[in-house]
């Protein structure tokens, strides 16, 4: 299945449901729930600390450090299993990648709030790939406050084994989340490749 593209202004984002199939999408999600080191970090919002509403992980080439938020990540080295997706979605997307940020999201109360990944070290037309695994969540997306553009936001169901890449002018002019929900869902986990530039 290729990536199909859905078009709204200023935002390349492509969609491919079927990336992996339903049965490798399950063995990774629990062998990555298992294996990885999990931490809830905090960030700093209005000059407190909190504790972010998910759990996280951030692995890479050894130079790919990732200022995000008042942290800064450095990378766990890369396993095999994340390894050899990378090469996968590199193929797919036809770029290269040197890290990877996971997200858990333990149940509906997990969420990721509006943002765009627009930090300086990631370029300023980033191609971020979005691998996600387990319970599908609700990704919205809505074009920034003052960017001009007249479209409404978008919603779309996000389930196991599906790629998202987003690409192009998509970080300066439109927001991202996955927000809360009362349903009762099981854990999600996602994976967004990225490229960090030498800073
Ligand atoms: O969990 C998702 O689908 C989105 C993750 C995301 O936006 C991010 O890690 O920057
Ligand atoms: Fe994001």
């Amino acid at each position: 299945m290729p990536l199909t593209l859905l078009s709204r202004p200023q935002a390349e984002v492509w969609l491919d449901e079927n990336f992996l199939p339903a049965a490798t999408a399950a063995r990774l999600f629990e062998e990555l729930q298992n294996a990885v080191p999990w931490r809830q970090e905090s960030i700093t919002l209005f000059g407190k600390p909190r504790l972010q509403p998910r759990l996280a992980a951030w692995y890479g080439d050894a130079t790919a450090h990732y200022r995000y938020s008042g942290l800064t990540l450095v990378p766990l080295p890369w396993t095999p299993t994340l390894q050899q997706l990378r090469r996968q979605i590199e193929g797919a997307c036809s770029t290269s990648f040197n890290s990877v940020l996971l997200n858990l999201y333990r149940s509906g109360q997990d969420s990721m709030g509006w943002h765009a990944d627009d930090e300086p070290e990631l370029g300023p037309q980033p191609v971020i790939a979005s691998l996600s695994l387990g319970a599908t969540r609700r990704f919205r997306l809505k074009p920034k406050p003052r960017a001009g553009i007249e479209a409404e936001p978008v919603s779309l169901d996000i389930a196991s084994g599906s790629l998202l890449v987003m690409r192009g002018l998509m970080q300066q002019h439109w927001l991202h989340a996955v927000p809360k929900t009362a349903l009762p869902v099981g854990p999600r986990l996602n994976l967004t490749f990225r490229h960090i530039m030498a800073g």
